[in-house]
């Protein structure tokens, strides 16, 4: 059990959904970022996504490509400077689990070898490698088994065939991602996504989360009924690109917090 695990038995125990948020770290710095991640906390985050900016972001919409791009072009983030901002943000008394979200080129880069101690040692309690690919999960599977890791897996409403073998080696919770294509609010999810997180709730005892797409409150309100927690990545982002020049400031920057918490707060309200 890590914070992850007990993370979703003191909600299910509270019948809450987890919110998810995902962050791109160092948009617009690492300082900022760790800011974001104690206001997400205050304003009802369960668990985080620490984004590690990427250049070649294939899986992401153009809100979080240009997050992460500004994360990359003023102060050239690494994944090293992620799990770092994980430490510092727990040493400055998060109680947040953290889930660092990394393509795998960072990960190679750093090696594997490296990167799994790192998160032992910054309490990051879950992986997210969008673009793992399945045949080399199994050397990525067996280290974060042994370092205590949770591998968290993507399912698709197009990997109907795939998605047994993908939950039965999930660990943590499994991510299912409503909609094909890349990350970016939608107005409307897969045809099939009721099915689809049926299919996955039948296949697993693990917590199910949704993500991909979600931007309002009734949109949270409608995964909430069927899934244990809701990722929210782009509207969050987009939040933040919002209050940028709010950030710039130091006299406003209490008024960019104060409005991403108006936002949360607005997104993950049920009746
Ligand atoms: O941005 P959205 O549509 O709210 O989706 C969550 C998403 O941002 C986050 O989980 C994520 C960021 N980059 C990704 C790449 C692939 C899958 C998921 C992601």
């Amino acid at each position: 059990m890590n914070r992850i695990d007990r993370k979703f038995v003191e909600l299910k125990e509270q019948k809450q959904t987890a919110f998810i948020p995902f962050l791109t770290i160092g948009d617009p710095d690492v300082r900022t970022s760790i800011d974001i991640i104690k206001q997400l906390e205050q304003s009802g985050a369960s668990i985080i996504e620490l984004g590690v900016p990427y250049s070649d972001p294939l899986a992401d919409g153009p809100v979080i490509q240009r997050s992460s791009q500004r994360a990359l072009s003023s102060h050239q983030i690494s994944i090293k400077d992620c799990i770092e901002a994980a430490r510092i943000a727990r040493s400055e008394g998060s109680e947040l689990p953290f889930i660092l979200f990394t393509y795998y080129n960072p990960v190679l880069q750093l090696g594997l070898e490296t990167i799994f101690p790192m998160l032992v040692e910054s309490d990051i309690s879950g992986l997210i490698i969008p673009d793992l690919p399945m045949e080399e999960d199994e050397e990525v599977q067996a280290l974060a088994r042994q370092y205590g890791i949770h591998l968290i897996p993507l399912v698709a409403p197009t990997s109907k065939e795939r998605i047994q073998r993908i939950v039965s080696r999930a660990s943590g919770f499994v991510y299912c991602v409503s909609s094909l294509g890349v990350t970016g609010t939608r107005t409307q999810f897969h045809s099939g996504i009721d099915e689809f997180i049926e299919t996955v709730r039948q296949s697993t005892a693990l917590p199910i989360a949704v993500g991909f797409g979600v931007s309002t409150n009734e949109q949270f309100a409608k995964f909430a009924t069927s899934c244990d927690g809701v990722v929210v990545g782009s509207a969050l982002v987009r939040q933040v690109e919002d209050v940028l020049p709010l950030f710039a400031d130091p006299a406003t920057r209490p008024q960019a917090l104060l409005q991403i918490d108006a936002f949360v707060k607005d997104l993950i309200q049920l009746p």
